[in-house]
């Protein structure tokens, strides 16, 4: 092969033998490769391939790079299986029928290879019968290897034909998993289709669509990113629907195409029945400016409508039997407003408890819970994430779990639902204002019947990362206690004295030694950051918490200078965004249900060896490997978030105008609630200002309007 050439190559060759391969389809073998310049006997061929053996034949584009510990190699980009051994000696063949045609053994390969030799692979393709000739082939057998032959060939033509379409290996296997069989002439009909397909959006499929020379006004297209559109709305915005002007401007800004055509793709995708237009009858009294328009993603309208008949349900039916009473010594030790929610709780199954921090929710919390016990009431306690599932324990004194776990969530989906409801009287959430639409229809389809629900949230909190806004639609509909008077510790404290100032727009008093500031410049901040921290005791001691991934004062950053200060060194196992090793503080990015570990969970890094990460989470010690380390990230630093529903004793919240776009007054007011003893803010005291007006911006949903209407 000539100098390593910088874009990528032709190559057709054999598998020599396949040294590794990841349960992601990464594979390292060693392989003859030929091209018309030449050929290489024994190359080291990396990247993601179909599954195959030594003897395989294939073809594919591939890159040279070289390695620094490797030295050449071959980085696959695309691969595509020929459909016989690249040895066809009589033991060439043997070998491949062994190993890759199902009902053939040792001898009944050699037999075969004896018989037919280089033909048998047309024979087996198109002449299976005279493979009857062949002692020791049964009809069985026959079918058992015309079964297998084709079942692989059929994998093979597909993954070509994918590839053929633009697709890289991975994205072709992904899309045959999806969609089976099926997978070419759907996606040869409608490239688009390909977004339904994880981890695989409208910009990608774009892009293979736009590689193919695809008409930018394609009806498939714009179809598609009006569907995108919506999709962004809620996972950027938390928007259950954008009234139909914001959703052609989506449409608009993801594909370049003019007003005109982007309205046209929202009428086509809602005939298509890919979106769906629920716009409420005008009411005369709507005025003109307001755009009551709602364009909805199908599945999203109906669960906003099963959640709103399931609220207004659980407010309209009475509690089962009447052991609820209320004795007097029950609301010992609570105020007026606290003791409201027991004798609420006996005539309504639904009640709201909320407040800001310090205002007693836990305290009634555990009252209620006290109560229920001595009626004899089976009680379940649950919150959003297993840091606010440990609070809600210790507060109360009993076990509590996460939502997903009480509701038996698994591979299928939650196990409790409205055929099998979850066996307790009473169910208890805290920090509801964690708990998008989704979450809180698959929590109420599963109340049992005639069972009550007590939800605890602080409504000023950060609105939850999933569509809707169920707490607020809730606290509007549902009985209801706002506790508003924060007690005499709490009061003492200047935290939550700040924290209720924020609702009112005032930026903190800083200056108390539990309540500062330190102005700091963007450039050097993080730097500045990482000696606060070592000032303050060093990363055990306090959690550092800003509003951004990137920029000057974002997570990467900072947990870049944290780390190197805290734990030099080099190398260590590749995690979501470095490397982590021994002694590092990391966090979990995405709920984990088999290790128990939650979204938001921050661990210590004991061992890292190989591609193994052994991580102390709060007690709970689970190995990681595999795709499991991209669920990790450093944790020295995290984003707000990242942060709700847990606390910390001393937290320094890093907050700059330079953050502008994120800065909101749920914001801060969740950075800064994170704190339990001392918050120490880095950045500008001009962006608490900024930050302590901004409202964030209102959610689309119609949850509320849906509940209240008859
Ligand atoms: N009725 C009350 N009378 C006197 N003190 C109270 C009362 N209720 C709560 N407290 C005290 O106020 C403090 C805050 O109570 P609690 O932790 O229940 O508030 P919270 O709303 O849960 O706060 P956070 O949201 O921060 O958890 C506690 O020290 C608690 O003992």
């Amino acid at each position: 092969m000539s100098a390593a050439p910088t874009e990528a190559f032709r190559v057709t060759g054999g598998v020599n033998k396949v040294r590794f391969r990841s349960d992601s389809g990464f594979t390292v073998m060693t392989a003859r490769i030929r091209n018309a310049e030449g050929e290489d006997p024994d190359a080291t061929v990396i990247g993601v391939m179909p599954p195959l053996d030594a003897g395989d034949t294939f073809s594919a584009d591939v890159l040279m790079e070289e390695h620094r510990e490797y030295g050449y190699q071959y980085r696959v980009l695309n691969l595509v299986l020929e459909a016989q051994p690249a040895d066809l000696s009589e033991a060439g063949i043997a070998a491949y029928l062994e190993a890759r045609v199902g009902g053939v053994g040792k001898v009944l390969a050699g037999r075969i290879a004896k018989t037919f030799g280089a033909a048998t692979f047309d024979i087996l393709e198109g002449d299976p019968d005279r493979l009857l000739q062949v002692p020791g082939v049964t009809a069985s057998t026959l079918h058992k290897m015309t079964q297998s032959w084709s079942q692989q060939g059929l994998e093979r033509r597909l993954l070509a034909g994918l590839q053929g379409l633009g697709l890289s290996i991975t994205q072709a296997q992904r899309a045959v998993k999806h969609f089976g069989e099926a997978a070419l002439e759907r996606l040869t009909a409608d490239l688009f289709t390909l977004t339904e397909v994880e981890g695989i959006g409208f910009v990608t499929a774009d892009k293979l669509w736009q590689a193919q020379g695809g008409a930018l006004d394609d009806p498939r297209r714009l179809t598609a990113a009006a569907v995108y559109a919506l999709q962004q709305a809620a996972q950027q915005g938390g928007h259950s629907y954008l009234p139909r002007a914001r959703a052609e401007k989506g449409v608009a800004h993801y594909t370049r195409v003019t007003p005109a055509q982007a309205r046209l793709a929202v009428d086509t995708a809602v005939e298509l029945g890919r979106l769906s237009d629920d716009t409420p009858p005008l009411l005369d009294t709507e005025d003109a400016l307001h755009d009551p328009s709602r364009i909805y993603l199908p599945p999203t309208l109906r669960a906003e409508k099963k959640l709103a008949s399931l609220i207004r349900t659980l407010i309209a039916t009475p509690p089962a039997g009447d052991e609820w009473t209320v004795p007097k010594g029950a609301a010992k030790g609570l105020s007026a407003e606290q003791a409201g929610v027991l004798n609420l709780l006996e005539e309504h199954r639904l009640v709201v408890l909320t407040g800001g921090p310090g205002t007693g929710k836990s305290t009634t919390t555990r009252a209620v819970a006290d109560l229920a016990e001595k009626l004899g009431l089976e009680v379940g306690l649950c919150a959003p994430t297993g840091k606010a599932a440990r609070r809600l324990g210790e507060v109360t004194g009993r076990t509590a779990s996460t939502i997903h776990r009480l509701l038996g969530y698994g591979p299928a989906g939650f196990r409790h639902n409205h055929l099998e409801p979850a066996p307790y009287d009473l169910l208890i959430v805290d920090e509801v204002s964690m708990c998008g639409d989704g979450l809180m229809l698959s929590l109420l389809a599963a109340v049992a019947p005639g069972a009550r629900v007590l939800l605890v949230g602080d409504t000023d909190q950060l609105p939850p990362v999933d569509a809707g806004l169920p707490l607020h639609a809730l606290t509007q509909t549902a009985p209801t206690v706002r506790l508003t008077q924060v007690y005499r510790q709490a009061a003492e404290n200047p935290i939550i004295r700040a924290a209720h100032g924020l609702l009112h727009g005032q930026a903190p008093a800083w200056g108390d030694p539990r309540l500062n500031l330190v102005e700091t410049e963007p450039d050097v901040g993080a730097r500045r950051v990482a000696l606060l921290v070592r000032d303050m005791g060093g990363p055990t001691q306090v959690q550092v918490l800003t509003p951004m991934r990137k920029g000057p004062l974002g997570v990467e950053m900072l947990n870049h200078h944290l780390q190197s200060l805290f734990n030099p060194g080099e190398g260590g196992v590749r995690i979501g965004d470095a490397h982590a090793r021994p002694g590092d503080i990391v966090v979990q990015t995405k709920n984990d249900y088999t290790n128990e570990v939650f979204n938001g969970t921050v661990g210590t890094v004991l061992k890292a060896d190989g591609a193994r990460l052994t991580v102390d989470f709060d007690g709970n010690i689970v190995e990681l490997a595999g795709a499991e380390l991209f669920n990790l990230q450093l944790g020295y630093a995290l984003t707000v978030h990242r942060a709700q529903g847990s606390e910390w004793p001393t937290v320094l919240g890093v907050l700059h105008e330079a953050h502008m776009p994120m800065l909101s007054r749920n914001l801060v007011y969740t950075a800064l609630t994170r704190a339990r003893e001392r918050f120490y803010a880095v950045g500008s005291a001009t962006a608490w200002q900024r930050a302590a007006s901004r409202q964030r911006e209102e959610r689309c949903t119609a949850l509320l309007d849906r509940i209240r209407a008859r």
